[in-house]
């Protein structure tokens, strides 16, 4: 009886060191995909969760030259630094945190070389290969070490409010706008680049984007309307806190842009989605009522308040 207890105890250390040996192999690393990905990027986040990232902080932001600079440091005064940092104030960008076993090395490997000419040749499946143009324009860009990663996370995503107030803005335009959440039920299962891509390839432009850690006040007055007249209120504010979820600003070319997302979005409750409008998004990514995978504006005029609520007030 002695010996097997005595495995037992063996059985969980050794269970207890193999966990933190993971932990210990398991970082974070900052990625962005630079201004000519962004029109792809829901094709590059398919990628990013399909390789086995968690994507832990996401945002659209605009740099400035200040910014960039700051972010370059390392490459002051070669020849490629004004168009480097032209080109990357040149649009908005995609800035992520991202967690994997051997994050930083494994993140680098799917970014593949410097080069996308070259990364066609050496690495045809990774990012550069597939996304970027060549030796500059090439899509996406990786921290080269854990340090770096924690300098850039520094940058982008800092701790302190007056660090964030200098931090690179986010790129809401509060124009003729409506507002989409991707619920966290979609987020936790893995749907974030099918349901990005899928607006994309629907001809709407995505002009802010956010992933929020949503708390239970926030939830209760954003869904303030429903309260009372939707039975599914209370699962509603449960489903929006219980992890990330990920706001965006919708525009599209014309006034009739909220109306339009909002039949593309499709009816709330999935089930009938799949029978009256099985090309929707709540018909191929959704579930239940609640979690029907995206919450978008109802009324068109609400879409600019929706939005302030994300882009102004929990920013
Ligand atoms: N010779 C070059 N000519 C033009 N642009 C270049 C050149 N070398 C690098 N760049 C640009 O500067 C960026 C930073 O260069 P670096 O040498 O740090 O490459 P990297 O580490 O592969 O890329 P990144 O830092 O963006 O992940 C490159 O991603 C590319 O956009």
């Amino acid at each position: 009886m002695l010996n097997g207890m005595i495995q037992k105890l063996l059985s969980y250390e050794h269970l207890f060191y193999s966990i933190i040996k993971w932990m210990e192999q398991l970082n974070l690393t900052f990625a962005m995909l630079k201004p000519d990905a962004v029109e792809k990027m829901g094709q590059i986040l398919k990628l990013i969760i399909e390789n086995g990232f968690k994507v832990t902080k996401l945002k659209m932001v605009q740099m400035t030259k200040e910014h960039a600079l700051e972010f370059y440091a390392e490459h002051k005064g070669k020849p490629f630094l004004p168009f480097l940092v032209e080109y990357m104030t040149s649009g908005p960008v995609i800035a992520m945190e991202l967690l994997a076993e051997n994050g930083v090395a494994k993140w680098r490997e799917l970014l593949g070389p410097t080069d996308s000419e070259q990364a066609r040749k050496d690495a045809p499946g990774s990012i550069r290969a597939r996304f970027g143009k060549d030796k500059s324009l090439n899509a996406a860009h990786g921290s080269d070490s854990c340090i770096s990663a924690e300098r850039e996370l520094n940058i982008f995503f800092p701790m302190s409010r007056i660090a964030q107030y200098e931090s690179p803005r986010s790129t809401a335009t509060f124009k003729n706008t409506t507002c989409c959440i991707i619920k966290p039920h979609a987020v936790q299962e893995g749907l974030l680049g099918d349901i990005v891509s899928e607006i994309q390839e629907n001809g709407f432009k995505i002009t802010a984007m956010q992933m929020f850690y949503m708390e239970h006040p926030n939830a209760q007055e954003f869904y303030e309307v429903y309260k009372g007249v939707l039975a599914e209120y209370s699962g509603m504010v449960n489903q929006l806190v219980s992890g990330a979820s990920v706001a965006m600003e919708i525009a599209g070319s014309d006034a009739d842009t909220p109306s339009k997302f909002r039949a593309f979005v499709g009816p709330a409750d999935p089930e009938l989605a799949r029978k009256l409008r099985p090309t929707t998004l709540r018909a191929k990514f959704g579930k239940t009522r609640v979690q029907n995978a995206v919450h978008c504006t109802d009324l068109p005029e609400d879409g600019l308040l929706e939005v302030e609520y994300f882009f102004k007030i929990l920013e």
